[in-house]
């Protein structure tokens, strides 16, 4: 049984991961991180994010999974080094500092960091090379689509969609187009929606010579991310200190 904590308890996917962790046998939710003055979420004790260091000392999780803002997350990451705690990351949204931050605890605990916990995206991924393959001069687009309260874009998603697509295309970003903007062959337009509970859409397209391929996925309920982020955080436990991703998960399997 794994013990894991949970950073962000009363947010939307925190509470989402303590409700999955309960219908589960192999992950314990012990205790939970949060700013917000929540005493618990179900039955897991909620600590403020200000005394993480000493909650985790006392509660003694395996791993924390954290769905937050970046800063709390590197603020996270001291913690997690200095009590020895590994860390599954899904928060989205870092700049290179933060990112830098949590290579850097790697070296020390181990770190696993996705952003996006669906496995059907990283079989999105892993479809993009053979694919792109196939269409070499194609126009590519990318669009995502996220709740009205998302914080962040484009989404995290998007952003290791066009990190792939660029391992086999040269392509520029153009985030939204207005006025004249005739489009370039080497470039990939970028677009971010927010409306409503969207929970998560996202949709590559390549198209060319009278056909448009579509590389879509939705997320019908975060439920699908915190199953994934679970099954990271329960593989985790058996690993050294390095830097992971949910790829490697799949991999094991
Ligand atoms: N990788 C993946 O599969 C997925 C990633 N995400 C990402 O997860 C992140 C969170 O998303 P979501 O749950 O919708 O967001 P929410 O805003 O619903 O939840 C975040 C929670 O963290 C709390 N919080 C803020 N600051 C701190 C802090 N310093 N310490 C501890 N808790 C803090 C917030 O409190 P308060 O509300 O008071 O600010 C809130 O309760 C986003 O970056 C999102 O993109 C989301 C879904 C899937
Ligand atoms: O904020 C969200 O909700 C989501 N964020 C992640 C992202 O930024 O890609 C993953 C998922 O799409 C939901």
């Amino acid at each position: 049984m794994t013990r894991i904590a949970v950073n962000g308890a009363a947010g939307r996917m925190g509470q989402t991961v303590i409700e999955t962790a309960d219908d589960r046998d192999d992950v314990e939710a012990v205790v939970g991180f949060d700013v917000d003055d929540v005493d618990q979420v179900q039955d897991v004790p909620v600590v403020h994010a200000d005394d993480v260091t000493e909650g985790l000392a006392e509660y003694e999780p395996d791993v924390v999974v954290d769905f937050t803002i970046p800063e709390s997350t590197v603020a996270l990451a001291d913690a997690c080094v200095e009590t020895g705690t590994g860390m599954v990351i899904g928060t989205t949204g870092f700049d290179d500092e933060g990112f830098e931050a949590l290579e850097a605890a790697s070296e020390s605990v181990p770190v696993l960091k996705a952003t996006n916990f669906s496995r059907g995206i990283q079989a999105l991924l892993r479809a993009i090379g053979e694919a792109l393959q196939a269409v070499p001069d194609y126009d590519l687009e990318l669009m995502e689509t996220h709740h009205n309260q998302k914080i962040d874009a484009p989404s995290g998603t998007a952003k290791t969609i066009l990190e792939t697509v660029q391992e086999h295309r040269d392509v520029e970003p153009v985030y939204g187009r207005e006025g004249h903007a005739p489009r370039d062959d080497d470039e990939i337009g970028v677009f971010a929606r927010r409306a409503g509970d969207v929970r998560g859409e996202h949709e590559l397209i390549a198209a060319g010579n009278d056909e448009v391929l579509s590389l879509s996925h939705h997320a019908e309920d975060r439920s699908v991310f915190a199953a994934g982020a679970l099954d990271a955080a329960a593989w985790l436990a058996g690993q050294n200190a390095d830097w992971y991703e949910f790829g490697d998960v799949i991999d094991a399997q």
